[in-house]
Protein backbone atom coordinates (compact mmCIF):
# COMPACT_ATOMS: atom_id res chain seq x y z
CA UNK A 1 0.00 0.00 0.00
CA UNK A 2 2.47 2.29 0.94
CA UNK A 3 4.95 1.07 -1.71
CA UNK A 4 1.80 1.94 -4.63
CA UNK A 5 0.89 5.29 -2.44
CA UNK A 6 4.83 6.47 -2.97
CA UNK A 7 5.05 5.26 -6.83
CA UNK A 8 1.95 6.98 -7.48
CA UNK A 9 3.38 10.46 -5.92
CA UNK A 10 6.65 10.43 -7.91
CA UNK A 11 4.33 9.90 -11.02
CA UNK A 12 2.23 13.06 -9.98
CA UNK A 13 5.31 14.44 -9.50
CA UNK A 14 7.37 13.97 -12.63
CA UNK A 15 4.03 14.89 -14.45
CA UNK A 16 3.75 18.32 -12.89
CA UNK A 17 7.60 18.88 -14.41
CA UNK A 18 6.37 17.45 -17.67
CA UNK A 19 8.73 14.26 -17.78
CA UNK A 20 7.69 12.56 -20.32
CA UNK A 21 9.05 9.17 -19.39
CA UNK A 22 6.63 10.02 -16.00
CA UNK A 23 3.63 10.77 -18.31
CA UNK A 24 4.00 7.60 -20.65
CA UNK A 25 4.53 5.39 -17.16
CA UNK A 26 1.14 6.97 -15.63
CA UNK A 27 -0.57 6.19 -19.15
CA UNK A 28 0.89 2.69 -19.25
CA UNK A 29 -0.94 2.42 -15.56
CA UNK A 30 -4.18 3.55 -16.49
CA UNK A 31 -4.46 1.51 -19.49
CA UNK A 32 -4.15 -1.63 -17.13
CA UNK A 33 -6.72 -3.83 -16.67
CA UNK A 34 -5.34 -5.15 -13.36
CA UNK A 35 -7.48 -4.14 -10.29
CA UNK A 36 -4.64 -3.16 -8.42
CA UNK A 37 -3.21 -1.19 -11.33
CA UNK A 38 -7.19 0.58 -11.18
CA UNK A 39 -7.13 1.59 -8.32
CA UNK A 40 -3.50 2.91 -8.34
CA UNK A 41 -4.84 4.90 -11.61
CA UNK A 42 -7.83 6.38 -10.17
CA UNK A 43 -5.65 7.95 -6.68
CA UNK A 44 -3.25 9.29 -9.73
CA UNK A 45 -5.94 11.07 -11.22
CA UNK A 46 -7.38 12.60 -8.48
CA UNK A 47 -3.72 14.03 -7.85
CA UNK A 48 -3.57 15.39 -11.58
CA UNK A 49 -7.04 16.18 -11.88
CA UNK A 50 -6.84 20.04 -10.22
CA UNK A 51 -3.70 20.22 -13.44
CA UNK A 52 -5.95 19.37 -16.21
CA UNK A 53 -8.16 21.46 -18.71
CA UNK A 54 -5.96 23.78 -19.90
CA UNK A 55 -5.84 22.90 -23.30
CA UNK A 56 -7.74 23.07 -26.28
CA UNK A 57 -9.00 19.58 -27.39
CA UNK A 58 -9.41 18.90 -30.85
CA UNK A 59 -10.87 15.60 -32.74
CA UNK A 60 -9.39 14.87 -35.65
CA UNK A 61 -10.68 12.37 -38.64
CA UNK A 62 -10.96 11.03 -41.98
CA UNK A 63 -10.91 8.19 -43.86
CA UNK A 64 -7.37 6.61 -44.37
CA UNK A 65 -4.96 7.86 -46.84
CA UNK A 66 -6.88 11.50 -46.59
CA UNK A 67 -3.87 12.09 -44.79
CA UNK A 68 -4.06 12.42 -41.10
CA UNK A 69 -0.65 11.56 -39.84
CA UNK A 70 1.03 14.20 -42.64
CA UNK A 71 -1.60 16.82 -41.24
CA UNK A 72 -0.96 16.01 -37.47
CA UNK A 73 2.90 16.23 -38.43
CA UNK A 74 2.61 19.71 -40.05
CA UNK A 75 -0.14 21.47 -37.72
CA UNK A 76 1.94 19.51 -34.90
CA UNK A 77 5.54 21.09 -36.11
CA UNK A 78 3.47 24.50 -36.73
CA UNK A 79 1.93 24.42 -33.08
CA UNK A 80 5.37 24.21 -31.73
CA UNK A 81 7.07 26.82 -34.04
CA UNK A 82 4.29 28.98 -32.15
CA UNK A 83 5.54 27.98 -28.24
CA UNK A 84 2.72 25.66 -27.97
CA UNK A 85 3.28 21.95 -26.80
CA UNK A 86 1.30 19.52 -28.27
CA UNK A 87 0.26 15.55 -27.64
CA UNK A 88 -1.69 13.45 -30.32
CA UNK A 89 -3.90 10.82 -28.70
CA UNK A 90 -5.70 8.07 -30.80
CA UNK A 91 -8.71 6.01 -30.73
CA UNK A 92 -8.60 3.78 -33.50
CA UNK A 93 -11.60 0.69 -33.56
CA UNK A 94 -9.20 -1.42 -35.74
CA UNK A 95 -7.14 -2.02 -32.86
CA UNK A 96 -9.74 -3.63 -31.24
CA UNK A 97 -9.76 -6.67 -34.04
CA UNK A 98 -6.56 -6.94 -34.71
CA UNK A 99 -4.74 -6.55 -31.59
CA UNK A 100 -2.28 -3.69 -33.61
CA UNK A 101 -2.87 -0.40 -33.57
CA UNK A 102 -2.65 2.13 -37.00
CA UNK A 103 -3.06 5.38 -35.36
CA UNK A 104 -0.82 7.34 -33.16
CA UNK A 105 2.23 5.23 -33.77
CA UNK A 106 5.46 6.51 -33.94
CA UNK A 107 6.74 6.18 -37.63
CA UNK A 108 3.76 7.50 -38.65
CA UNK A 109 5.19 10.91 -37.79
CA UNK A 110 8.88 10.63 -37.51
CA UNK A 111 9.77 14.76 -37.28
CA UNK A 112 7.23 15.45 -35.13
CA UNK A 113 7.80 12.62 -32.49
CA UNK A 114 11.19 13.76 -32.12
CA UNK A 115 10.07 17.18 -30.33
CA UNK A 116 10.29 18.09 -27.20
CA UNK A 117 7.64 19.54 -27.14
CA UNK A 118 5.55 16.91 -28.31
CA UNK A 119 4.17 13.64 -27.41
CA UNK A 120 2.48 10.81 -29.30
CA UNK A 121 0.66 7.78 -27.76
CA UNK A 122 -0.83 5.23 -30.16
CA UNK A 123 -4.48 3.82 -29.31
CA UNK A 124 -5.41 1.77 -26.41
CA UNK A 125 -4.83 -1.94 -27.96
CA UNK A 126 -7.54 -3.47 -26.47
CA UNK A 127 -10.96 -3.25 -25.08
CA UNK A 128 -15.03 -2.04 -25.84
CA UNK A 129 -14.37 1.27 -27.87
CA UNK A 130 -15.73 2.65 -24.77
CA UNK A 131 -13.37 0.74 -22.62
CA UNK A 132 -10.86 2.64 -25.31
CA UNK A 133 -12.62 5.92 -25.59
CA UNK A 134 -12.25 6.24 -21.56
CA UNK A 135 -8.48 5.40 -21.20
CA UNK A 136 -8.06 8.27 -24.04
CA UNK A 137 -10.21 10.64 -22.10
CA UNK A 138 -7.80 9.48 -18.98
CA UNK A 139 -4.76 9.37 -21.06
CA UNK A 140 -5.88 13.39 -22.52
CA UNK A 141 -5.98 14.77 -18.36
CA UNK A 142 -2.59 13.64 -18.05
CA UNK A 143 -1.12 15.38 -21.18
CA UNK A 144 -2.70 18.25 -19.67
CA UNK A 145 -1.50 17.97 -16.37
CA UNK A 146 1.92 17.56 -17.84
CA UNK A 147 1.52 20.77 -19.71
CA UNK A 148 0.55 19.85 -23.55
CA UNK A 149 -1.92 22.64 -23.87
CA UNK A 150 -3.16 21.23 -27.47
CA UNK A 151 -4.43 17.92 -27.57
CA UNK A 152 -5.54 16.47 -30.54
CA UNK A 153 -7.36 13.27 -30.55
CA UNK A 154 -7.12 11.14 -34.12
CA UNK A 155 -9.44 8.68 -35.19
CA UNK A 156 -10.33 6.68 -38.53
CA UNK A 157 -13.47 7.91 -40.16
CA UNK A 158 -15.67 4.88 -39.67
CA UNK A 159 -18.76 6.02 -37.90
CA UNK A 160 -18.71 5.09 -34.11
CA UNK A 161 -15.63 5.87 -32.87
CA UNK A 162 -15.91 9.88 -34.39
CA UNK A 163 -19.10 9.97 -32.13
CA UNK A 164 -16.44 8.87 -29.19
CA UNK A 165 -13.89 11.55 -30.17
CA UNK A 166 -16.63 14.30 -30.41
CA UNK A 167 -17.62 13.15 -26.91
CA UNK A 168 -14.27 14.33 -25.25
CA UNK A 169 -13.37 17.14 -27.01
CA UNK A 170 -13.88 20.88 -27.74
CA UNK A 171 -13.71 20.87 -31.58
CA UNK A 172 -14.21 18.58 -34.51
CA UNK A 173 -12.42 18.63 -37.71
CA UNK A 174 -12.89 16.46 -40.56
CA UNK A 175 -10.24 15.96 -42.91
CA UNK A 176 -11.66 15.48 -46.23
CA UNK A 177 -9.93 14.56 -50.44
CA UNK A 178 -10.26 16.67 -52.76
CA UNK A 179 -12.73 14.93 -54.57
CA UNK A 180 -16.65 16.46 -53.83
CA UNK A 181 -19.74 14.77 -55.46
CA UNK A 182 -19.18 10.95 -55.08
CA UNK A 183 -17.02 10.80 -52.00
CA UNK A 184 -20.24 13.37 -50.61
CA UNK A 185 -22.56 10.72 -50.97
CA UNK A 186 -19.73 8.40 -49.31
CA UNK A 187 -19.81 10.50 -45.76
CA UNK A 188 -22.18 9.76 -43.45
CA UNK A 189 -24.53 12.80 -42.85
CA UNK A 190 -23.96 11.81 -39.18
CA UNK A 191 -19.98 12.59 -39.45
CA UNK A 192 -20.50 15.82 -41.21
CA UNK A 193 -23.02 16.91 -38.42
CA UNK A 194 -20.08 16.28 -36.07
CA UNK A 195 -17.29 18.05 -37.45
CA UNK A 196 -16.58 21.89 -36.67
CA UNK A 197 -14.45 22.59 -39.39
CA UNK A 198 -13.73 20.83 -42.62
CA UNK A 199 -10.30 20.79 -44.12
CA UNK A 200 -9.97 19.45 -47.28
CA UNK A 201 -6.58 17.94 -47.42
CA UNK A 202 -4.37 17.94 -51.02
CA UNK A 203 -5.20 21.29 -52.07
CA UNK A 204 -1.64 20.95 -54.00
CA UNK A 205 -0.47 20.89 -57.59
CA UNK A 206 -2.98 18.95 -60.26
CA UNK A 207 -5.44 18.79 -57.02
CA UNK A 208 -5.82 22.29 -57.06
CA UNK A 209 -8.76 22.61 -58.67
CA UNK A 210 -10.91 19.60 -57.52
CA UNK A 211 -10.04 20.39 -53.87
CA UNK A 212 -11.75 24.48 -54.78
CA UNK A 213 -14.96 22.35 -55.77
CA UNK A 214 -14.88 20.43 -53.14
CA UNK A 215 -14.64 23.17 -51.01
CA UNK A 216 -17.38 24.76 -52.39
CA UNK A 217 -19.82 21.55 -52.59
CA UNK A 218 -19.01 21.11 -48.71
CA UNK A 219 -19.45 24.77 -48.05
CA UNK A 220 -22.93 24.32 -49.31
CA UNK A 221 -23.71 20.89 -47.89
CA UNK A 222 -22.57 22.58 -44.01
CA UNK A 223 -24.78 25.45 -45.38
CA UNK A 224 -27.86 22.67 -45.48
CA UNK A 225 -27.30 21.28 -41.67
CA UNK A 226 -28.49 23.73 -38.85
CA UNK A 227 -25.09 24.31 -36.47
CA UNK A 228 -25.23 22.74 -33.39
CA UNK A 229 -24.29 25.74 -31.45
CA UNK A 230 -25.86 29.54 -31.81
CA UNK A 231 -22.15 31.08 -31.91
CA UNK A 232 -20.82 28.94 -34.57
CA UNK A 233 -21.34 27.74 -38.54
CA UNK A 234 -18.89 24.93 -39.51
CA UNK A 235 -16.70 26.25 -41.84
CA UNK A 236 -14.70 24.55 -44.67
CA UNK A 237 -10.86 25.44 -45.14
CA UNK A 238 -8.23 23.97 -47.40
CA UNK A 239 -4.64 22.97 -46.92
CA UNK A 240 -1.82 21.09 -48.13
CA UNK A 241 -0.63 19.00 -45.79
CA UNK A 242 2.29 17.66 -47.36
CA UNK A 243 3.52 21.44 -48.22
CA UNK A 244 2.81 23.05 -45.17
CA UNK A 245 0.11 25.55 -46.70
CA UNK A 246 -2.82 26.81 -45.27
CA UNK A 247 -2.16 25.23 -42.17
CA UNK A 248 -1.54 28.87 -39.84
CA UNK A 249 -5.51 29.48 -41.16
CA UNK A 250 -6.87 26.02 -39.72
CA UNK A 251 -4.78 27.58 -36.35
CA UNK A 252 -6.89 30.73 -37.04
CA UNK A 253 -9.91 29.05 -37.23
CA UNK A 254 -9.51 26.81 -34.19
CA UNK A 255 -8.79 29.85 -32.15
CA UNK A 256 -11.53 31.92 -33.30
CA UNK A 257 -13.93 29.15 -32.19
CA UNK A 258 -12.27 29.02 -28.90
CA UNK A 259 -12.55 32.48 -28.23
CA UNK A 260 -16.05 32.80 -29.38
CA UNK A 261 -17.55 29.46 -27.32
CA UNK A 262 -15.30 29.45 -24.35
CA UNK A 263 -16.50 33.49 -24.24
CA UNK A 264 -20.13 31.83 -24.32
CA UNK A 265 -19.26 29.57 -21.86
CA UNK A 266 -20.45 26.74 -24.65
CA UNK A 267 -16.95 25.12 -23.86
CA UNK A 268 -17.08 24.90 -20.32
CA UNK A 269 -20.97 23.70 -20.69
CA UNK A 270 -19.78 20.80 -22.89
CA UNK A 271 -17.21 19.82 -20.47
CA UNK A 272 -19.58 19.75 -17.57
CA UNK A 273 -22.02 17.65 -19.86
CA UNK A 274 -18.59 15.35 -21.17
CA UNK A 275 -17.90 14.71 -17.46
CA UNK A 276 -21.05 13.61 -16.66
CA UNK A 277 -21.95 11.62 -19.43
CA UNK A 278 -18.49 9.82 -18.90
CA UNK A 279 -19.53 9.32 -15.63
CA UNK A 280 -22.50 7.56 -16.53
CA UNK A 281 -20.41 5.44 -19.38
CA UNK A 282 -18.51 4.36 -16.72
CA UNK A 283 -21.00 2.98 -14.84
CA UNK A 284 -22.77 0.96 -16.76
CA UNK A 285 -19.25 -0.27 -18.07
CA UNK A 286 -18.54 -0.95 -14.71
CA UNK A 287 -22.07 -2.61 -13.76
CA UNK A 288 -22.10 -4.80 -16.80
CA UNK A 289 -18.46 -6.32 -15.91
CA UNK A 290 -19.47 -6.88 -12.43
CA UNK A 291 -23.21 -8.63 -13.82
CA UNK A 292 -20.99 -11.04 -16.10
CA UNK A 293 -18.53 -11.41 -13.46
CA UNK A 294 -20.94 -12.83 -11.02
CA UNK A 295 -20.87 -16.55 -10.87
CA UNK A 296 -24.29 -17.01 -9.94
CA UNK A 297 -25.04 -14.86 -13.50
CA UNK A 298 -22.26 -17.10 -15.23
CA UNK A 299 -24.36 -20.37 -14.56
CA UNK A 300 -28.14 -18.86 -15.23
CA UNK A 301 -26.58 -17.21 -17.99
CA UNK A 302 -27.13 -20.16 -20.59
CA UNK A 303 -30.30 -21.50 -19.68
CA UNK A 304 -31.90 -18.12 -19.74
CA UNK A 305 -30.18 -17.54 -22.94
CA UNK A 306 -31.91 -20.63 -24.39
CA UNK A 307 -35.03 -19.88 -22.89
CA UNK A 308 -35.17 -16.83 -25.08
CA UNK A 309 -34.39 -18.26 -28.00
CA UNK A 310 -36.95 -20.85 -27.72
CA UNK A 311 -39.05 -18.32 -27.00
CA UNK A 312 -40.41 -19.68 -23.68
CA UNK A 313 -39.51 -16.90 -21.77
CA UNK A 314 -39.82 -12.95 -22.69
CA UNK A 315 -36.60 -10.82 -23.40
CA UNK A 316 -37.68 -8.52 -20.47
CA UNK A 317 -38.59 -11.51 -18.04
CA UNK A 318 -35.17 -13.02 -18.66
CA UNK A 319 -33.50 -9.48 -18.13
CA UNK A 320 -35.46 -8.99 -14.77
CA UNK A 321 -35.11 -12.82 -13.19
CA UNK A 322 -31.05 -12.43 -13.98
CA UNK A 323 -30.98 -8.67 -12.42
CA UNK A 324 -32.75 -9.75 -9.24
CA UNK A 325 -29.80 -12.74 -8.80
CA UNK A 326 -27.17 -10.01 -9.22
CA UNK A 327 -29.11 -8.04 -6.35
CA UNK A 328 -29.57 -11.18 -4.49
CA UNK A 329 -26.01 -12.56 -4.70
N1 LIG B 1 -0.49 15.72 -52.66
C1 LIG B 1 -0.62 15.55 -51.35
N2 LIG B 1 -0.48 14.34 -50.80
C2 LIG B 1 -0.63 14.23 -49.45
C3 LIG B 1 -0.96 15.32 -48.62
N3 LIG B 1 -1.07 14.88 -47.36
C4 LIG B 1 -0.82 13.55 -47.39
N4 LIG B 1 -0.56 13.15 -48.65
C5 LIG B 1 -0.22 11.80 -49.10
O1 LIG B 1 -1.32 10.95 -48.88
C6 LIG B 1 -0.89 9.65 -48.48
C7 LIG B 1 -1.58 9.28 -47.16
O2 LIG B 1 -1.13 10.17 -46.16
P1 LIG B 1 -1.16 9.76 -44.62
O3 LIG B 1 -0.77 10.95 -43.87
O4 LIG B 1 -0.41 8.51 -44.39
O5 LIG B 1 -2.71 9.48 -44.49
P2 LIG B 1 -3.56 8.94 -43.26
O6 LIG B 1 -4.92 9.50 -43.38
O7 LIG B 1 -2.82 9.14 -42.00
O8 LIG B 1 -3.63 7.45 -43.63
P3 LIG B 1 -3.75 6.22 -42.66
O9 LIG B 1 -2.43 6.15 -41.96
O10 LIG B 1 -3.94 5.08 -43.63
O11 LIG B 1 -4.90 6.47 -41.79
C8 LIG B 1 0.62 9.71 -48.38
O12 LIG B 1 1.17 9.22 -49.57
C9 LIG B 1 0.90 11.20 -48.24
O13 LIG B 1 2.16 11.57 -48.74
C10 LIG B 1 -1.09 16.60 -49.24
O14 LIG B 1 -1.34 17.63 -48.62
N5 LIG B 1 -0.92 16.66 -50.59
Amino acid sequence: MIKGNSKIVSLAEGIAKSDRRSLARAITLIESTRLDHREDADTLLEKILPQSGNSIRIGISGVPGVGKSTFIESFGMYLISQGHRVAVLAIDPSSQRTGGSILGDKTRMELLSRQEAAFIRPSPASGTLGGVARRTREAMLLCEAAGFDVILVETVGVGQSETAVSEMVDMFLLLLLPSGGDELQGIKKGIMELADMIVVNKADGDLKPAANRAAGEYHAALGLMRPSSPNWKPTVRKCSALHDEGIQEIWDVIKEFRTKLWASHEIQDKRVRQSVSWMWGEIRESLLVAFCDKPEIQSALNEMESEVTQGRLAPATAARKLLKLFSNA
